[in-house]
């Protein structure tokens, strides 16, 4: 059996007031900046796009061309020295810029969410997975332990794991890269955030896990209106998944439209080189075979 999960009528923390009318965007960032103000040197210049509730948008290209440093800007989680140095990012209709550290933290988490490579890493590799999530339900939510419980056996089975009760009293070291990834996304849409941001998310797992856990994403989204910044140097990945697609160089955006054309029809000569490198993985299965020859 498959538990789905769908958004309850309450509304997170970092909503809107019910007076005000919904923002139309899910996440909008705007000519958004990030460097090291006692420099002023940027190294991410410029970046803007608008995500809609539901929707999906990807952001590829090389290592080090600013990708983590953006969704790091945008969940409000920059390494020092970094800084959003100018533009503004705006989650749900309220201006990141006007946080404090206390509505951060409680924005995040709540109402955007994100997971990383290597899962491990942001596990506590002596307390069971299970009641780690729970952990996040009793603080996030205040459900009491026996709440919290149910909730993230529902949760991990909504992850596709199989046997929720035995993997909820398993350790980190005991599950697989992929398992523990889907506890990592179990925990993460735990407090049914509006955007989740998946920055390399399936990169260290295999070509069949890494598969499923796009798939799972696609099926979050499709089942909670779960908004989703994918981040990935694999093209394949952002086919497969996204309507649209920044695609960034040295920090910056040089193209970026709907998934189909700047994938068919690529108008930046990076681009045309990133698509050429993807054709040997079978690009063409995630584009359909009638959207004309790959450049
Ligand atoms: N904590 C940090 N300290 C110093 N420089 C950093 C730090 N994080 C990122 N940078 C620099 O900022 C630039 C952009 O890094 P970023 O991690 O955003 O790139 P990326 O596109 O996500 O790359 P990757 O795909 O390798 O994760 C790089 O030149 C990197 O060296």
């Amino acid at each position: 059996m498959t538990t789905t999960l769908t958004r309850p009528a309450t509304t997170s923390a970092g909503s809107p007031a019910p007076d005000q009318p919904a923002p139309t965007h899910a996440l909008s960032v705007r000519d958004l900046h990030v460097g090291d103000p006692s420099t002023g040197h940027d190294i991410v210049r410029g970046v803007s796009f608008d995500l809609p509730r539901g929707g999906v948008v990807g952001v590829v290209g090389e290592s080090g061309s600013g990708k983590t440093l953006t969704c790091r800007a945008v969940l409000g989680i920059l390494p020092e020295p970094f800084a959003v140095t100018g533009g503004s990012v705006e989650v749900v209709g309220r201006d990141t810029a006007t946080l404090t550290p206390r509505e951060w933290t409680g924005l995040r988490g709540s109402t955007i969410a994100a997971v990383f490579q290597d899962p491990a890493s942001y596990l506590n590799p002596s307390i069971p997975v299970g009641r780690q999530v729970a952990e996040v339900l009793r603080v996030k939510l205040g459900l009491r332990r026996r709440a919290a419980r149910e909730r993230s056996l529902e949760l991990l089975a909504a992850v596709q794991l199989r046997d929720p009760a035995r993997v909820w009293a398993q350790y980190p070291f005991e599950l697989s890269g992929g398992m523990l990834q889907r506890v990592l996304i179990a925990a993460a849409v735990a407090v049914e955030p509006q955007v989740l941001i998946a920055d390399e998310a399936t990169t260290a797992l295999d070509v069949t896990v890494q598969a499923e856990i796009l798939d799972l994403l696609a099926e979050l989204r499709a089942s909670t209106g779960l908004a989703l910044v994918v981040v990935s140097h694999d093209l394949a990945v952002v086919a497969q998944l996204c309507t649209e697609v920044l695609v960034m160089r040295d920090g910056e955006v040089v193209e970026q439209g709907p998934v189909s054309r700047v994938l068919h029809d690529p108008q930046h000569d990076y681009t045309r080189l990133l698509v050429r490198e993807h054709e040997q993985y079978g690009l063409e299965r995630f584009l359909g075979t009638d959207g004309g020859e790959l450049r």
